[in-house]
């Protein structure tokens, strides 16, 4: 009696199963598919019942069924389990009662025995019997020729429908895992970008004030030279210096001296518009570039930053001198903009301090004669 049912998962009973799961079929809900071919196979065989059944672990679950009263049985109360024992062959037993097959291995249609079973098994494309489309009644019953052949068709049919359920599993599977390759792929690019950026902040920023450095304002001084000078607007430069900072240190010590660094940088950040450049050009020098705008305009940006200078949060007072020069780049060097505002910025130093100097020197050099 061990042929209906392996009493122990032997390795050929393990790969049917691992055959089956792959199907992910077993506790599914009902599909039409299905159950329209045990509906052919009742109409077809002139019978009361008709499952498919797959033989899961220890039961046998049907996926669809006409007239059978349980919707899983037992294994060793399934006629199923034994017609898989000869996987390649139709089981055909026209009357039970004259089978040896004890009543007990039988399921229940309508409370009563079968007393007719035939049962086509149900095969994966490796040939592991997955379980069967099967017809049962209660009466004894012979089925023709063309009638098991047809109920044979219908198994394959079966079989069909189970490998494009699989198919498409396996779709659905891969589809997950290329979406998550690129979701893994897109966030190392993200944090790649974030470093590179992380990188390019830190090489170009001054760490105390946050304004760029003066490698990165040569580097932009560099590309904007490059660029077709009438493609270039003219601006202004402003050079901003904290008045007697030596005494600031000297009084207030180093880390006030940083402090009061960061209010000036702040109050420029906070005074300028967002294509205005800042860069911390020397100890307590700052420079601003303020393309498009002319010297009344850039004289306002510097009353501004001097009024945000003397607000600033600050134990201690600190006053700015700055110096602004006009440059147009089909007529002056950067250079020679900046040797303006240097001296207007000298003179702001020299007329008292904390005030703004405005470039008043004639410009006579010209790198453009149009
Ligand atoms: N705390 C601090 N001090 C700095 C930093 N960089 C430069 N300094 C100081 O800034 C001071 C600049 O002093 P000076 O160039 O003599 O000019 P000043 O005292 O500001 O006087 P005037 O510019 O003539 O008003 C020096 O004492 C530098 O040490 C910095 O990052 N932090």
């Amino acid at each position: 009696m061990a042929a209906y049912f392996p009493a122990q998962a032997s390795d050929i009973e393990a790969a049917r199963q691992a055959a089956l799961d792959a199907y992910a079929i077993v506790d599914s809900g009902p599909e039409r598919a299905f159950d329209d071919i045990v509906r052919l196979a009742v109409m077809l065989c002139g019978v009361s019942a008709a499952s498919i059944s797959l033989i899961d672990r220890d039961r046998v679950w049907f996926k669809a069924q006409v007239g059978v009263d349980q919707s899983q049985v037992s294994r060793d109360l399934s006629l199923c389990n034994h017609a898989i024992d000869q996987p390649g062959r139709t089981l055909v037993i026209d009357d039970l009662d004259l089978d040896p097959i004890p009543a007990a291995k039988r399921r229940r249609l309508g409370g009563r025995p079968p007393r007719f079973y035939a049962g086509v098994p149900l095969l994966s494309p490796d040939g592991h019997p997955l379980g069967t489309l099967s017809v049962a009644d209660v009466e004894p019953r012979h089925l023709t020729s063309a009638q098991v052949e047809g109920l044979e068709l219908l198994a394959r049919q079966t079989q069909h429908l189970l490998e494009l359920r699989r198919l498409m599993l396996e779709q659905g599977q891969q589809l997950s895992a290329r979406e998550a390759a690129a979701r893994h792929a897109e966030q190392a690019r993200a944090e790649l970008q974030r470093r590179h950026e992380e990188l390019l902040r830190s090489a170009t920023r001054d760490p105390l004030t946050g304004l760029l450095n003066r490698a990165a304002m040569e580097e932009m001084l560099a590309e904007t030279l490059t660029r077709d000078p009438s493609e270039r607007t003219p601006y202004t430069l402003l050079l901003l210096d904290i008045d007697h900072f030596k005494l600031v240190n000297d009084v207030h010590g180093h880390l006030a001296g940083d402090q009061a660094l960061r209010a000036v940088a702040d109050a420029v950040t906070e005074s300028i518009r967002k294509s205005d450049i800042a860069v911390r050009f020397g100890g307590e020098e700052i420079l601003v570039y303020l393309p498009g705008s002319a010297l009344d305009g850039a004289a306002e940006v510097a009353y501004r930053i001097r009024e945000r200078v003397a607000h600033a949060p600050l134990p201690f007072a600190v006053t700015v001198s700055i110096g602004i020069a006009a440059g147009d780049p089909r007529r002056d060097l950067p250079e020679q903009t900046f040797d303006r505002a240097d001296q207007a910025l000298y003179r702001a130093k020299a007329g008292g301090r904390d005030r703004v100097a405005v470039d008043d020197t004639p410009r006579f050099i010209s790198i453009d004669p149009d």
